[in-house]
């Protein structure tokens, strides 16, 4: 004989009803079956919210009450149920009205009255139920629990198993091959209903399996087993194949609501194996429950959560080496039957902190201070000090215990995630790790531990994107051309959950903008608002997740303290932060560090080459940097090549415009602050403190031409000056030599300038927008290490910035 548990997911309507009749019609010949069924989905909450309108005096309950019945006639009506189950059905309806009428009148709800309405919808399923299975044919039999199972009174659910187990002997002298259960109630000392608790059904269902000794026990619900954690939360979470008892028990304990904690104890005790199944897929494996589970691959078995969780602290100098307060203080919670969820105590032993539940709250300060009203009175003990809105999270895994490092891994995780753990516990017997987290924070908190323990097939990369003209289209197209190839080859899902130009943003609901972030900007955008932007970044709280900078703008630059204090990453092309002031720099930076999030910037100097990660790491291998040399203005190179090759200076420069090589306001490359600026960040990040003061800086043209307001003010500028520029054509040809704009730092100095080469320079021959950066090290002393390579243009600085983005995230 076996047991089989349907929840209200399973009993739904009529057509779930057909599902779960199919269910037990597969092992109808071969074996006995006992089916529990809960109150269809839903129905209980409906009844208990009836109950609390009419104490409310609200009429309205008459209305939820009256939508309660009719989904049950429906069920009647479309199984084609005999006449006799409509009538049993109204006349179970005109009781719980009578009882709520009652509740109505009085105001008052008493204890029996709830259990009595709350308790309905198993026995109106039941009655349903065993109709339909008859009508299909199979001998069932309709039992009811309170005639079996007891409970005594206390807090929650006692179960008097031993007159349960006797009163379930008569259930074996009774012929049935189906024999029906309604889940969730029982009754009391005095016969009256008594309830099992929320979810009670699978602990009803145990409780048969073990008085009538059945050889398993089948949970059927709407998921295919119990999942590594919770899948509405998780997505990658899958069905845990077998585990033991005492991982399920910890796992539903901690809130994996597809068991019911009590329920593992009768068959934990009677040596029965459990299985989760679903109705919806009933040839799925499932997953058993069983003594000696095989080893999963993770050390960890399953994460679960409790959310309305407060922290609950009593502290005080008084408390320090006086024995007693523990006890006083357990004592004082368990007298005012206060549930404590987790335990901890500083080792100074000056406060204790415990964390309860929501609804316990106010009684647990009130009985604290009564208990302690003394020691309160006389400063030896603090006022209790509750801190709300937390949630418990619990690592589950009965290998934990034999492996180090698991809390170490867990904890370095959720620090990488920026996730403020406010107390923690390890249970004694190694089984699990608790901790309590802003509830804000859990789904990121399960979802980052799932990444980091359990075979995940990806990890989802969270992308805000600012900034999607020229080199932000690129990166776009480039990353939905990458996005298949990431996915199966490095595990990185991209997702583009925003995106932002000066005028107008989108914020995705919950898809991802990847493929069609034009369209949404153009036809759903709202429109741009900075702060909103990254104030609705902060709220997402996603993991992994990174703002990327692909503007040029110091607005943007100057919320990036705000982007990390909310632990997203910053990829930048925009080179504003890192060249501003240099505390700016590096207040910037000690964000990144404090946050355990990155701020990369690798695009700011030769576009997608690999300086700065060349610098790093060399520094980080213990190399010094004592001189570089750099043409590092793609734009520049850009037109002093076409000058070479013949085109007057104003021409050159109107191509590069047009080509898109320049800054978005030519004078900034035209006046060599845009190669100043990256002459600060490759010495900034080489280890050298410099300013902008503190760069020998003279502009590439005449200053007279960049006195303009706009970029027609600046060719007109060129063009009266033609014949300055004329003259370098002269001095060229004359010296043999070129004309190179050139960022050079040594002992110290840093300079900016137009300077001659000759032919056996390295900077001589520079194609097109080609940058060369010459790094002269204590390694690299005689011959310095030379990077070249086109620095200018929408595909490689979008190349550069994805680069820095799985970086980031590959980490
Ligand atoms: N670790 C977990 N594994 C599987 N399901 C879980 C887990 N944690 C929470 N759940 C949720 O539990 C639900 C099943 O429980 P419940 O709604 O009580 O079902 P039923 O009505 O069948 O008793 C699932 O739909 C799932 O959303
Ligand atoms: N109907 C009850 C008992 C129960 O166990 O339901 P379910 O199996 O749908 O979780 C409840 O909602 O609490």
């Amino acid at each position: 004989m076996k047991v089989l548990k349907f929840g209200g997911s399973s009993v739904s309507n009529s057509e779930n009803c057909k599902r779960v009749q199919e269910i037990i019609k597969r092992d109808y010949a071969n074996c006995k079956q006992v089916v529990v069924v809960s109150a269809f989905g839903g129905v209980t909450d409906e009844l208990e919210r009836c109950i609390n309108l009419a104490s409310d005096r609200n009429k309205e309950y008459e209305n939820s009450l009256f939508k309660v019945k009719e989904r049950h006639f429906q069920v009647i009506n479309e199984l084609n149920l005999p006449a006799e189950i409509e009538f049993g059905t109204s006349k179970k309806f005109d009781e719980i009205a009578e009882l709520l009428q009652g509740v109505y009148l009085l105001e008052e709800i008493s204890q029996k009255v709830k259990n009595s309405v709350m308790g309905s919808g198993e026995i109106l399923s039941s009655l349903i139920f065993s109709a339909y299975l008859n009508q299909c044919g199979m001998n069932t039999v309709l039992f009811d629990s309170r005639d079996f199972i007891k409970t005594q009174n206390g807090k929650g659910v006692f179960l008097n198993s031993e007159q349960t187990n006797k009163n379930l002997e008569a259930v074996k002298n009774v012929e049935f091959q189906v024999a029906l259960f309604p889940g969730f109630i029982a009754s009391g000392q005095k016969g009256e209903m008594t309830l099992l608790g929320r979810g009670g059904s699978d602990y009803t269902a145990s409780i048969l399996a073990a008085g009538l000794k059945c050889s398993e026990l089948e949970i059927w619900t709407d998921v295919s087993g119990m999942f590594t954690a919770d899948p509405r939360l998780v997505s990658q979470a899958q069905p845990i194949e077998q585990m033991s008892f005492q991982e399920a028990m910890e796992l539903s304990h901690f809130g994996a609501k597809v068991i019911y904690p009590p329920t593992l104890i009768p068959v934990l005790q009677n040596k029965i194996n459990v299985r989760i199944k679903n109705t919806f897929a009933p040839d799925e494996k499932g997953t058993l429950i069983t003594s000696a589970p095989k080893s999963e691959r993770s050390i960890v078995r399953g994460l679960s959560s409790i959310n309305n969780i407060n922290l609950f602290t009593l502290s005080g100098s008084g408390m320090v080496g006086i024995s007693g307060f523990a006890s006083r203080f357990f004592t004082c919670l368990a007298q005012n039957k206060i549930n404590v969820v987790l335990i901890t105590q500083a080792s100074s032993e000056q406060s204790m902190s415990v964390g309860i539940n929501e609804g316990d709250r106010a009684l647990a300060i009130e009985a604290v201070r009564s208990e302690f009203e003394m020691e309160i009175r006389m400063n030896l003990v603090n006022e209790p000090a509750v801190e709300q809105d937390l949630s418990i999270v619990a690592v589950v895994g009965e290998d934990m215990g034999y492996t180090p490092g698991i809390s170490g891994k867990v904890f370095s995780v959720l620090g990488r995630n920026g996730v403020n753990i406010r107390a923690m516990a390890q249970g004694g017997n190694e089984l699990n790790i608790t901790f309590m987290v802003p509830t804000f924070d859990v789904k990121k908190v399960l979802n980052v531990i799932h990444e980091d323990f359990f075979i995940s097939t990806h990890k989802k990369v969270n992308l805000y994107i600012a900034g999607v003209g020229n080199v932000g289209g690129k990166l776009l197209e480039f990353m939905k051309n990458q996005y298949d190839y990431l996915l199966e080859e490095k595990g990185l899902q991209l997702i583009v959950r925003a995106v932002t130009n000066s005028r107008k943003m989108y914020f995705a609901k919950d898809e991802n903008m990847l493929q069609d972030w034009k369209q949404k900007l153009e036809e759903e955008s709202e429109v741009a608002n900075l702060q909103e932007f990254v104030k609705r970044m902060d709220q997402a709280n996603l993991r992994n997740s990174v703002f990327v900078d692909i503007t040029a703008s110091e607005s943007v630059s100057k919320v990036y303290q705000q982007v990390l204090n909310s632990t997203v990453s910053i990829v930048a092309c925009n080179k504003i932060a890192a060249s501003s002031e240099f505390d700016n720099y590096l207040r910037i930076k000690a964000a990144a560090k404090k946050h355990n999030v990155e701020f990369m910037f690798e695009s700011n100097v030769g576009a997608g080459l690999p300086v700065i990660s060349t610098i790093n790491s060399l520094i980080h291998t213990g190399d010094k940097i004592v001189g570089i040399d750099a043409v590092v203005s793609g734009s520049l190179n850009f037109i002093m090549n076409e000058f070479n090759n013949g085109k007057s200076f104003v021409e050159a420069v109107k191509m590069a415009m047009e080509q898109g090589f320049t800054e978005p306001d030519p004078k900034i490359d035209l006046s060599g602050m845009d190669v100043l600026r990256k002459l600060l960040i490759l010495s900034r990040e080489a280890g050298y403190k410099l300013e902008v003061k503190d760069v020998e800086h003279e502009p590439m043209i005449p200053l007279s031409c960049l006195n303009g307001e706009t970029a027609a003010d600046l060719i007109r500028d060129l063009e009266a000056h033609n014949d300055h520029f004329e003259a370098w054509r002269t001095v060229m040809a004359e010296k043999n030599i070129r004309y190179r704009y050139i960022a050079s730092f040594a002992d110290g100095k840093a300079n900016v300038s137009l300077k001659e080469v000759t032919p056996d320079h390295p900077f001589y021959d520079i194609h097109g927008k080609d940058n060369v950066i010459s790094l002269k090290t204590k390694w690299y002393n005689d011959q310095p290490l030379i990077i070249k390579g086109a620095g200018a243009g929408a595909e490689v600085t979008a190349s550069g910035i994805f680069g820095d983005i799985i970086r980031i995230t590959s980490n």
